[in-house]
């Protein structure tokens, strides 16, 4: 019951810290006692297990695997680890950090706005944790934004919503890599658990904290002991510590490294892992002199799923520990109720006693066996907690065994979530069937040592159908395969419904379909598979302007529509929401299937069939066309109006991928662009040069028209000038649009450090060496308004192993003379790029002074090139 604090209670602690006036807290907020005995174990800090997220995402296998085994380490002794190198520049987190103390520093009443009326609001501003039913106030005030599968955001201040945006995707996907590593520490196959989690939909919460300055702090706390609802918290913070976690009986204080992600586990890693990897209890601390800040960031299941402990996790020695629920529901608990240490969780969990009666089948221990399950049954609150029960027979030696599992639940638990307890009809259900089961185990018994072998019973159907005549059979299939073919039922390709998330779950093209997931590959459809029922993907799309007129369906082999033709062979289906002709979007696309033809034996298919936005589409940009032909094999595109037939073509074997490369795991990305790279310098005859090991090659590589440099020849010096002081550089200068592919292909085989606006030609990158540079440019306006797509290069250069130094954004340039926001980007868009000589100048020198020093440690690194001992892969 919410007990009323006596005292009226602040807008928020901020409010109250800012007035000036407190010399003490508010007996409200007064919840420690000052004199115990301190429970932190500063001994402890130093043993705090630390991740290095690049080796699990780009390591060789050996270490890869052994950072496994230390993350899964970490989360069955800890629950906690700190998380280095993981890619998320400092930029993006002191961008977090600005805007939501730009956020706290807004008018009270503006924040009002999302003082929130229900603890599921998507934006929730607040104090402590839950007043409505606290007795005691936590000297903190939060902002929480759910941020997955929707986002949401405050409108205030300006710009929020663009750095949250930034923020949320970086640590999701720090979130999911580590995910994936957990799965694999517990042998659980990510696909699987992807799907079981429904991760795709992931629920992403971000909460900011803020702790102000406390006059008393031995008396408050920022945050009592609590574990957090989801599966893994990602916290960052503004520079003061102030989190303690507990390991065994004791706290620890946590004092993190510069750059790093503080990870603890919740309460959902540890229902699905069955209490293998337990969530664990932390706590904030708050001080007497700065405020302290931090971002949680909280990774969990979709809110539609029922998470249940994993069956791989669960056994006779280890029966399921906790009940599954719903993670919406767990979480309105969760944030509806009191925040003390783990009082959600501890309503899910079973109290679990396996009772195993073995008897010998003699009458005598069938009637004890009777009296033992009666008196078990008499007992109504044991039959309410009976989970299951087994009876095996073995007719080796005659024994039956009784298994029964008894899970008990407190009261309080089974009325906390909305699950169905049992009920006096389904004891009355447990007792029939339980009887009937050893009734037919006796009859087994009895039929298995007499010898009767045969049966009588005569079954009319097979009867009747016996003594027909052949040809009434035959006319019989005739119709029913007639009446399939029929019923073949085709479906609007592209599902307007979902035309604002094509990239997400199961999107506009091909919408009642599922996706199948296969190791760490693009999610994607086969057919005919299993999960089709043995039935081919048959589509028909006349109209190559509006996708919303074409049309699928899925038949069977033997009776596909009326006026089909089947396409014998394998054939590649690709939608993509961009082009074929852009050659980052090109690429995008292509990617999966790359990755999908080098796991299948290398198979090339018969045809490719295009699809942009649900219109078909006859080609591909020549640079897309070139690269597809070089990595997978001859391209054939078909034109699905003109195969002869007017009705709808059916493919023999069909491979589906609808998201572009989206889904696929960046270590499987690394292999797939080094594979692309290899085989692309091969089929460009790219010989493998031996470099001087001193040799430095810049390239800029420039553009023409929009996004080109205002003062190409200033750049350009500027370039030549820096490289001149440094021993072995040499510059050139190319223009991506007067290339063909293979000059492309061969440039960038020759260039060390990439020097280049933001554009499509900047997809060569991949095509350098492995730990090759970038430098970016970008004209006025694209931070603001360009949203995620600009930082498109920036990942690239990662997934493919390259180094992006950063980018220039011109502060400068002519100002958008329109209001609205979209005719502000597209102007800016196709604006020029200034330059500032002195930032250039001493950019290109420390880039240079980087790549020297590499290359000086390393020596000379000509690889995976034509010729090379190492042959690509699939190379025939
Ligand atoms: O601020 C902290 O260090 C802890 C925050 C926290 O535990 C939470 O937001 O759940
Ligand atoms: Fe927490």
């Amino acid at each position: 019951m919410a007990t009323a604090p006596f005292f009226s209670l602040p807008h928020s602690i901020k409010h109250l810290s800012d007035s000036g006036a407190l010399s003490s807290v508010p007996p409200h907020y007064a919840c420690r006692d000052p004199d115990a005995p301190s429970d932190v174990d500063p001994t402890l800090e130093g043993q705090i297990p630390t991740i290095d997220l690049s080796v699990l995402t780009e390591g060789d296998p050996a270490r890869r695997s052994e950072m496994v085994r230390q993350l899964g380490l970490a989360c069955e002794e800890w629950g906690f680890f700190v998380v280095v190198n993981h890619g998320v520049p400092e930029t993006v987190r002191e961008a977090m950090f600005a805007a939501a103390q730009g956020f706290f520093d807004l008018e009270e009443e503006e924040k009002a706005e999302h003082s929130g009326k229900h603890v599921m609001d998507p934006i929730r501003y607040g104090t402590s944790f839950n007043t409505k039913v606290e007795d005691v106030g936590y000297w903190r005030d939060y902002l929480k934004m759910v941020v997955h599968p929707a986002f949401h955001s405050p409108a205030k201040p300006l710009g929020f919503g663009e750095v949250l945006g930034q923020y949320a995707a970086c640590t999701r996907v720090v979130g999911m890599e580590l995910l994936r590593g957990i799965w694999e520490s517990l042998e659980l196959d990510e696909g699987y658990m992807n799907n079981a989690l429904g991760l795709d939909a992931c629920f992403q919460v971000c909460t900011v904290n803020l702790y102000p300055p406390c006059p008393q702090p031995e008396l408050a706390t920022g945050l009592p002991p609590h574990s957090d609802h989801g599966l893994l918290t990602l916290l960052r913070q503004n520079g003061v510590d102030g989190l303690q976690v507990k390991h065994g009986s004791k706290w620890v204080h946590v004092k993190p490294p510069p750059n790093s992600f503080l990870v603890n586990t919740g309460d959902h890693m540890e229902i699905v892992t069955n209490g293998r990897y337990k969530s664990v209890l932390h706590r904030a601390v708050i001080n007497g002199r700065s405020t302290r800040m931090s971002i949680a960031t909280v990774v969990a299941p979709s809110p539609d799923t029922v998470v249940e402990p994993v069956a791989q996790l669960v056994s006779s020695e280890r029966p399921a520990m906790y009940r599954g629920v719903r993670y919406r529901e767990y979480l309105e608990h969760q944030q509806g109720n009191k925040l003390w240490e783990k009082s959600a969780l501890d309503l899910l969990r079973f109290h679990c006693l396996v009772i195993n009666s073995n008897k010998r089948t003699n009458s005598g221990c069938v009637l004890s066996i009777l009296l033992q399950v009666a008196t078990l049954f008499a007992d109504h609150s044991i039959v309410q907690n009976i989970q299951s029960f087994v009876l095996v027979y073995n007719s080796n030696n005659q024994s039956i065994h009784l298994y029964i599992l008894i899970c008990s639940m407190t009261e309080q638990n089974s009325k906390s979530f909305t699950v169905p307890s049992h009920s006096h009809r389904s004891s009355i259900y447990f007792i029939t069937t339980f009887a009937t089961l050893l009734v037919l185990v006796l009859l087994q018994i009895q039929v298995l040592t007499s010898s009767v072998s045969t049966c009588s019973l005569s079954w009319p159907f097979f009867d009747r159908a016996l003594h027909r005549d052949e040809s009434s059979i035959h006319t019989e299939l005739g119709r029913a395969r007639s009446m399939l073919r029929d019923s073949v039922t085709f479906l609007p390709l592209k599902d307007l419904r979902f035309a604002k998330e094509p990239m997400s779950g199961h999107t506009w093209f091909m919408s009642s379909m599922n996706d199948t997931f296969e190791g760490d590959e693009t999610r994607h459809l086969y057919f005919p598979s299993e999960a089709s029922k043995g039935r081919l993907l048959c589509l028909s799309a006349p109209d190559t302007s509006d996708g919303t007129k074409n049309s699928y369906a899925l038949a069977w082999p033997e009776a596909l529509p009326h006026d089909a033709t089947l396409f014998p062979g394998l054939t590649f289906v690709s939608d993509t929401y961009y082009d074929y002709g852009n050659l980052w979007h090109g690429t995008s696309a292509i990617l999966p299937f790359v990755s999908w033809h080098q796991r299948k034996e290398c198979a090339v298919p018969d045809r490719w069939v295009l699809f942009h936005w649900g219109e078909p589409r006859t080609s591909m940009g020549a640079w897309v066309h070139n690269l597809t032909r070089a990595a997978i094999g001859e391209v054939r595109i078909e034109d699905l109006r003109g195969h002869g037939g007017a009705g709808p073509a059916c493919f023999e074997k069909a491979a589906v991928f609808r998201h572009n490369e989206g889904a696929m795991k960046k270590q499987r990305r690394r292999e797939v662009y080094d594979m692309m790279r290899c085989r692309a310098r091969a089929s460009c005859g790219v010989a493998r040069a031996i470099m001087d090991p001193k040799a430095i090659r810049m390239t800029l590589l420039l553009r023409l028209g929009s996004r080109s440099f205002k003062n190409e020849s200033t750049v350009i010096r500027i370039f030549e000038t820096e490289c001149a002081k440094v021993d072995g550089c040499v510059v050139k200068v190319a223009w991506g649009n007067n290339m063909t592919f293979c000059d492309q292909v061969k440039l960038m085989s020759e260039t060390d450090i990439l020097v280049s606006p933001h554009g499509c030609q900047l997809t060569n990158l991949f095509l350098m060496d492995k730990n090759s540079s970038v430098m970016e440019f970008y004209p006025k306006g694209w931070q603001e308004l360009a949203g995620v797509g600009q930082y498109i290069y920036r990942w690239m250069a990662n997934w493919a192993g390259m180094q992006h130094k950063g980018s220039w954004r011109d502060p400068h340039g002519e100002e958008c003379p329109h209001t609205d926001k979209l005719a502000c980007f597209l102007f800016y868009k196709d604006a020029q790029i200034g330059h500032d000589e002195i930032h250039f100048a001493e950019w290109a020198a420390k880039v240079l002074g980087e790549v020297k020093e590499m290359k000086s440690s390393s020596g000379s690194r000509h690889t995976d090139v034509a010729g090379s001992s190492n042959p690509c892969p699939c190379d025939r």
